[in-house]
């Protein structure tokens, strides 16, 4: 319950507060091939060498003419025409194209200077010598024109684009071989617990499998991050802290689950909270409400609670959008979109709750109760439905702001 003594930092706060720290924590670019830049985030505005098409070229295989020799061809007044010109794609050498002849032609290879027209082959008999052409497409029809998609020495892709398929191959079909990207921040996910042990091995009693550093890895590593998971089994504070500074060298940033609400074995909140350079706060927020953020050894750290749902939610509304804007990604934040309840809700005062949903394309429905330890319903949720701090209830078709997880509509 909230009391006046219960102060606790707002969503947005905390946004920010991460988003500052990983900020410094952005390790700056690196020149990479074009054929290892997938999923990388651009670094320089890439400027097209060369336009789009590069040359004017045919939409069709046919034949390259004049519409004033050919415009008129019907079936009852066939055109027949001498073809002058073999031109395949590739071709180099392109003659131009004299009154009175046309060239054949096929899709890609460069329309010959004079033409104005490629007559498909479908409406000719098809000929290599001779061409009988039965119908004419309008004037300029089936001519690509260079410079119509790009002009050359734009910019074809600004800085901050994700290099997703075909941003790649807009960028080799410019030219580029090696692109200038972000690097990937290095993030050190450390999980703590001595409840966990790894997937694989046997359960004794009282023992769970870890997980969270499974799943905080890979979004790390979705988001455009590079994660390195350990897990720590405590035994004290100072071996802890031994054990993380061991670790941090190659670090940009720490990111730890578990070990930081108000229990007596805290070893994240106890080892991180003596050195006075992490902050431990209550965020108004349901799941994932105590958070810790600041750095240790000058590297960023942002500690995240244990409950599974509570560190992947915390992770995707803190950390994911300030990585991303830390790598310089232009559109940070998941989509977002508002959709009607498939039933009611409801939802503590004073917090803003994330609760898991599915999204049909039409309406939403929660998956799940708002429990933190519900992994199985997180693993079938596509989207967190976004329910503001004043409101704690919400009946049957009410409209919700939704965020589109990874996976949505898939
Ligand atoms: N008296 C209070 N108790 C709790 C409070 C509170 O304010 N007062 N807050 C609750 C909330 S909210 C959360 S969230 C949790 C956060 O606790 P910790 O961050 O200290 O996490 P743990 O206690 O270590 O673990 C919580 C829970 O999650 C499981 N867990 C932890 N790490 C992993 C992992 N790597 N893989 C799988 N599961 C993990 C752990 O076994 C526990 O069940 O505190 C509440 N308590
Ligand atoms: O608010 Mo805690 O983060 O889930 O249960």
């Amino acid at each position: 319950m909230s009391t006046p003594t219960d102060h606790r930092r707002t969503v947005d706060e905390h946004r920010a507060v991460v988003a500052r720290l990983l900020a410094s924590a952005s390790p700056g670019t690196e020149e990479v091939p074009l054929t290892a830049a997938a999923g990388r985030v651009l670094a320089e505005d890439l400027a097209a060498a060369v336009p789009l098409p590069v040359f004017t070229n045919s939409a069709m295989d046919g034949y390259a003419a004049r519409w004033a020799d050919v415009g008129a061809a019907s079936a009852s007044a066939p055109v027949r025409l001498p073809v002058a010109e073999d031109l395949p794609a590739g071709r180099t050498d392109v003659p131009p194209l004299a009154p009175g002849t046309v060239h054949r032609i096929m899709t890609g290879a460069p329309v010959p200077e004079g033409a104005d027209v490629v007559v498909p082959v479908e409406e000719t008999d098809g000929g290599t010598g001779t061409v009988v052409i039965t119908s004419s497409p309008a004037a300029g029809a089936y001519l690509r024109h260079a410079g119509e998609d790009l002009a050359a020495g734009v910019v074809a892709l600004p800085a901050g684009t994700v290099l997703g398929p075909s941003q790649l191959g807009l960028a080799a079909s410019v030219g580029r071989a090696s692109v200038l990207v972000a690097r990937r921040p290095r993030v050190l996910v450390l999980s703590t617990g001595s409840e966990l042990v790894a997937p694989g091995t046997p359960l004794a009693p009282g023992q769970i499998y870890e997980s969270n550093s499974l799943l905080l890895a890979a979004a790390v590593d979705a988001a455009g991050g590079e994660a390195r998971t350990l897990h720590f089994v405590p035994d004290d504070v100072d071996q802890f802290l031994a054990t993380v500074r061991a670790e941090l060298a190659d670090a940009d940033l720490l990111l730890t689950s578990g070990g930081v609400s108000m229990g007596a074995y805290e070893v994240v909140k106890d080892a991180l909270g003596a050195l006075g350079t992490v902050d431990f706060v209550k965020v108004a927020v349901q799941p994932g409400g105590p958070q810790g953020s600041g750095t240790v050894d000058g590297v960023p750290v942002v500690t995240l609670p244990g409950n599974p749902v509570s560190s992947s939610v915390s992770f995707e509304v803190f950390v994911r959008p300030a990585l991303r804007r830390a790598l310089g990604i232009r559109q940070p934040e998941r989509l977002s979109t508002t959709a009607p309840l498939a039933g009611p809700l409801t939802s503590p005062a004073g917090r803003r709750q994330y609760l898991r949903g599915s999204f049909d394309g039409a309406q939403v429905s929660l998956v799940g109760g708002p429990g933190s330890h519900l992994v199985a319903h997180l693993a079938r949720a596509d989207c967190l439905v976004v329910v503001p701090e004043d409101v704690t209830s919400l009946p049957a078709g009410s409209e919700v702001q939704i965020l589109l997880v990874e996976g949505a509509l898939r």
